[in-house]
């Protein structure tokens, strides 16, 4: 605590600058921190025979340089630093009453030599305070420092706390004056006893000490508070003025923030985590400020994907769907899977303008009315890995009878097949790969959703081919084609009974986990045995035994197998592809928020390109140009227009975000606008500009409005 006191300094002046810490109010907060630690000697006394005659605001026990010396004439103490009132504040706290902080009392206490009258006699001149003043050493405190300060506790005088309304400042001097002469062995320890600082509600200062809950006794210290205490003592009982703060120690540090939350700051952007890594700042680009380039890119294909269109196409428009674009990549008639040739196109509804798929059966003649109504069941089945199902129809534009079914649109979705066994795709022409256990277990977690989906709602999928389950993101699976063999094989489904299907559909999951597993064609699994004897080569032995439960039929004797007996089975993988599922969906929200105020400053943006450099408005050709429009035409140029000293255009993208962010926050803020001759400049805030920039918009909806003409503008007003 103390500074070396054999310290050499060259000149006064450069002591007096590099005086440590000679501020009486860091002094009494460190004697503040040695009082409240009872292992800390509390009292180190002058060692020379000269009496101490105490300075004004200057502590007694101070050990520091100047301890011994006054302070050299124009000796100025710095402010406390923030620490040292937080300190002294804890430590003269007792009761835990609010100080006022900005309160005149602390700027007294800076002030050693100010005018202002000490009220406490004790520190004021050497009629109290004296080194001759009996009976303290510093070889008692050392070695038997608790019997020194705490045996004649008895004899303390009573603390008397003033209440609010009490005359405190006479009452303080009357104490005051009452008080003997200085003495340290009067003086009893300090027992920081922080359970009763609880004071409740009860701990006003007003409180009788019983009704408080605590023993006074543990604070009849005020002999030696005021003696350690600047000229003008501090004292947290006297604070009175703190209506509405409870006293209680706790409540100083809320009163230091407002208790009603400010708004938020609309134009600061606040980023949710999951965070990339750490990035340098010459590794950022702009890019990070938005969504990561490669979902950018992703989405972007996707989007690129649905609006592609087919010039001078063939096909023709169905009563409901038009623009039918070809999704088959391959032009083979397969007709293994339904029993016709199936032909898949993304077409837009006429309807709701939405894209949707396709998928005809050519040559299918419907015999049966209630085949297609079968259907119409799927239409209950709402699961994410199930390609939603909307409708089935027949239809002759196509020169032929054709079966239609129309199912969810999803763009650059790949089957199962193409994206393991394609050369073109997982395989990148090098024959397909292994498929890691993790992947496969995924899918398996996603057919057994989708299943127990399918067979909750008294369906069957019938049809767990490759070639109809489709990929739609990273790892992401859907079984599509749904509801047509129901309709295709009505007429023989109705001889067997549901359980039997879905029996089947268990089945068939089986031998397509085997086939992706051992890298086998599906038409091509005919050893069943065998391959599953080659998985533990490859993979866990849980995943054999899960593909054997799947593919083996139930002993005789036993019930029939259940999607949900499997589920249970697998749950521990259920579990970890939950929390991968989360994962993502945690990173995709953080990726929405960096977008989040995008959608609103293009509005703004649109709002201001409405107004500025508009040609003619209500008969006036220079509307945009004069009147509160001019200062918007300036602050576009401020914002887009900007040149450095040279010339060049400035094209920070930081500025321009920056700017919109604050004129759509409305800030206080002032801009400087500079008409390009520079013969005009204005200053004015961004809630000035904001509040002109909805003037001139409202009056062009108004007219809008009045006229009726252009439907997209009233389409526009809507969104902005
Ligand atoms: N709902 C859908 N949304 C978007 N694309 C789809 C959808 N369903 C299928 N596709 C795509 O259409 C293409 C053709 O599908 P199809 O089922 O005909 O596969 P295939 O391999 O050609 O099978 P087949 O040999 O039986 O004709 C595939 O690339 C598939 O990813």
């Amino acid at each position: 605590m103390a500074e070396p006191q054999s310290r050499q300094y060259a000149t006064e002046e450069e002591a007096q600058d590099l005086q440590p810490v000679a501020d009486p109010a860091s002094r009494v907060a460190e004697t503040g921190t040695s009082i409240l630690n009872p292992a800390a000697p509390a009292f180190v006394p002058p060692q020379h025979g000269l009496p101490l005659q105490a300075p004004q605001g200057f502590v007694a026990h101070d050990p520091a340089p100047g301890f011994n010396q006054l302070p050299a004439p124009g000796f100025r103490y710095p402010p406390p630093p923030p620490l040292a009132i937080l300190l002294l504040l804890l430590a003269y706290n007792p009761l835990g009453e609010a100080p006022t902080y900005l309160g005149c009392r602390f700027t007294n206490r800076l002030q050693p030599h100010s005018s202002v009258p000490s009220p406490t006699p004790l520190l004021s001149g050497k009629k109290t305070l004296n080194v001759e003043s009996p009976s303290f050493t510093p070889s008692t405190l050392q070695s038997n420092k608790k019997s020194t300060f705490s045996t004649q506790a008895a004899s303390a005088a009573p603390f008397t706390p003033r209440g609010p309304g009490g005359n405190s400042a006479s009452q303080t001097s009357q104490q005051n004056m009452d008080a003997p002469v200085f003495n340290p062995s009067n003086i009893r320890e300090f027992q920081p006893q922080p359970q009763n600082y609880d004071l409740g509600s009860t701990g006003s200062p007003n409180a009788s000490t019983h009704d408080a809950g605590y023993s006074l006794d543990h604070f009849n210290m005020a002999p030696l508070t005021q003696a350690l205490a600047p000229p003008v003592p501090f004292n947290p009982y006297a604070v009175n003025d703190h209506s509405g703060i409870p006293n209680q120690g706790a409540t100083y540090f809320q009163s230091q923030f407002p208790s009603a939350l400010s708004p938020p700051q609309y134009h600061l952007y606040a980023p949710i985590g999951p965070y990339r890594e750490d990035l340098m700042p010459y590794q950022r680009v702009t890019h990070d400020f938005f969504m990561s380039e490669r979902l950018r890119d992703e989405l972007q294909k996707k989007s690129h994907a649905t609006l592609q269109t087919m010039p001078n196409s063939p096909l023709p428009q169905l009563e409901k769907y038009h623009s039918l674009f070809p999704l088959d990549t391959s032009n083979r008639k397969n007709t293994a899977v339904f029993g016709y040739t199936s032909w898949v196109y993304k077409a837009v509804s006429s309807k709701d303008g939405k894209y949707y798929c396709l998928r005809r059966l050519e040559g299918f003649r419907l015999t049966n009315e209630h085949a297609i109504h079968a259907a119409r069941e799927w239409k209950k089945v709402l699961n994410a890995n199930v390609v939603t199902f909307h409708e089935a129809f027949t239809t002759r534009v196509f020169g032929d009878s054709s079966l239609i079914f129309c199912h969810d649109y999803h763009p650059l979705a790949l089957t199962l097949y193409e994206h393991h066994f394609s050369p073109q795709q997982g395989g990148r022409g090098r024959g397909p790969t292994v498929v890691p256990e993790n992947i496969l277990w995924s899918y398996i977690c996603q057919i057994s959703n989708a299943l127990r989906a399918i067979h909750h709602a008294k369906l069957a999928a019938r049809c767990l081919d490759m070639t109809k389950i489709i990929i739609t993101d990273k790892n992401r699976i859907r079984l599509g084609a749904t509801s047509i063999l129901d309709v295709v094989q009505f007429e023989s489904s109705q001889q067997r009974p549901l359980a039997d299907i879905q029996q089947d559909d268990l089945i068939q999951f089986g031998r397509l986990i085997l086939s992706l597993a051992t890298l086998t064609q599906p038409h091509n699994l005919n050893n069943i045995p065998q391959l599953l004897d080659t998985l533990p080569m490859k993979y866990s032995a849980g995943l054999r035994d899960a593909v054997s439960w799947l593919i083996s039929p139930p002993r005789p004797g036993e019930n029939a197998k259940h999607i949900d007996t499997f589920l249970a089975n697998i749950s521990q993988h259920l579990v970890t592809f939950a929390d991968v599922a989360l994962r993502a969906d945690d990173s995709l929200t953080s990726e929405l928020s960096r977008e989040l105020e995008n959608g609103r400053l293009v509005r703004l943006l649109c709002k201001l390109n409405t107004i500025t450099e508009r040609g003619d408005h209500a008969g006036d050709s220079a509307w945009s140009e004069h009147g509160e429009r001019y200062p918007l035409k300036l602050f576009r140029d401020y914002v887009f227009h900007q040149v450095d000293e040279s010339g060049r255009p400035v094209l920070e993208l930081g500025h321009m975000i920056r700017c919109l962010n604050k004129l759509d926050a409305a800030a206080d803020d002032r801009v400087t606008l500079v008409s390009r001759d520079e013969q005009t400049v204005f200053v004015v805030s961004y809630k000035d500009l904001k509040v002109m920039v909805d003037r001139a918009f409202n009056e062009l909806v108004k007219r809008t409005k009045q006229a009726q003409t252009s439907p997209a503008a009233v389409n526009m007003m809507p969104g902005l």
